[in-house]
């Protein structure tokens, strides 16, 4: 038997004074050692979810457990059990990195010494030995987002939720911070992790949600919701200048293209001609990425590829 969720929300629906409808009627299990991504467009509702999983606002109706108690009657619990990176800035700013992962580590009830133990294994880990000693309000912002993590993971956390940890990061260390994400899900953490970096979090990733105007429109693992986008390839082209693509080539909006796999030999055919004439100077076609499913839950109604009538006559083959 699969052991029991760790967070679970029941038609969560948060309307705010003004009227706007920021969730409407979430349905989410968590199970221990997910590694859950939410994600959607600005406004799509994302904080206002976190904010109620976090037991800082209340739902106007529905239900949210954390290892079944409810924590709308007891927010509290929430805030004791889960370790948060949000998205803006510290309250105590003056508290240097060091002390800011320390401190954390201490108001979770790590005593003393073990929280001064965790916070040196954490800024080695995360390379932040050079600014062990800089204040957080001095610090540059990726290195208040790395000692934000560290101070959220600082102390075992029935749940952590962090809100684009790798917003400002430097590429070297974002990759640290992956590799320590994942580890610290395959460890059994249980981690709902709000994001806009579908490329990077689709390494650590087990299931994600798709949130639009307040609601979740795919929900699923990752290999789950590629079927959405099943019968698409994805094209990538470095180009020795502008050229006209093929008809049968849609751009995803991120410097690629998407083409129904039915098209595969035209497609094929055609680049490995500008390849040969030196117009193209690499490719590679392969599935499509998290982002295309992405781009594919927000435009339902738009097809990413052409209807079979609409390539012109006498397109290249
Ligand atoms: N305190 C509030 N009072 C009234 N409306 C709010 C409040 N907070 C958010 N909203 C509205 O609720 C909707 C959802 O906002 P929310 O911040 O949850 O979206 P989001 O997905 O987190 O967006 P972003 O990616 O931009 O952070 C928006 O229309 C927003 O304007």
């Amino acid at each position: 038997m699969s052991a029991p969720p760790v967070l679970v929300l029941r038609g969560v629906t948060k309307r705010y004074r003004s009227g706007t409808l920021a969730n409407a009627g979430i349905d989410l299990e968590l199970r221990p050692g997910d590694i859950f991504g939410l994600l959607g467009p600005n406004g799509a509702g994302k904080t206002t979810l976190v904010r109620q999983v976090l037991g800082l606002a209340r739902p106007t109706s529905g239900s949210i457990t954390l290892d079944g108690v409810d924590i709308v009657a007891d927010p509290g619990f929430a805030r004791r059990n889960i370790g948060f990176l949000p998205q803006g800035a510290f309250d105590l700013q003056s508290l240097t990195v060091a002390e800011t992962i320390e401190f954390a580590a201490r108001l979770r009830g790590i005593p003393p010494r073990e929280a001064r133990a965790a916070a040196a294994r954490l800024i080695e880990r995360l390379e932040l030995g050079p600014f062990r000693g800089t204040a957080m309000r001095s610090a540059s912002g990726g290195v208040r987002r790395l000692a934000g993590f560290a101070a959220a993971i600082a102390a075992p956390a029935r749940l952590l939720v962090l809100d684009e940890p790798t917003n400002d990061v430097d590429p070297l260390r974002r990759v640290l911070l992956w590799d320590l994400i994942s580890e610290l899900g395959r460890g059994g953490a249980t981690i709902l992790l709000v994001t806009h970096n579908l490329a990077e979090a689709e390494r650590v990733i087990d299931r994600l949600a798709i949130m639009n105007a307040g609601r979740i429109v795919r929900e699923g693992t990752p290999a789950a919701l590629r079927s959405i986008v099943t019968e698409r390839l994805r094209l990538e082209l470095a180009s020795a200048g502008a050229l006209t693509p093929h008809p049968a080539l849609v751009p995803d909006g991120a410097g690629a293209y998407l083409f129904d796999a039915a098209d595969l030999p035209r497609v094929a055919a055609w680049v490995s001609r500008l390849r040969e004439l030196g117009a193209v100077v690499d490719f590679r076609i392969g599935p499509p990425t998290l982002d295309d499913i992405y781009a594919a839950a927000m435009a339902p109604a738009a097809p990413a590829r052409p209807g079979p009538g609409l390539a012109p006559e006498g397109a290249p083959a």
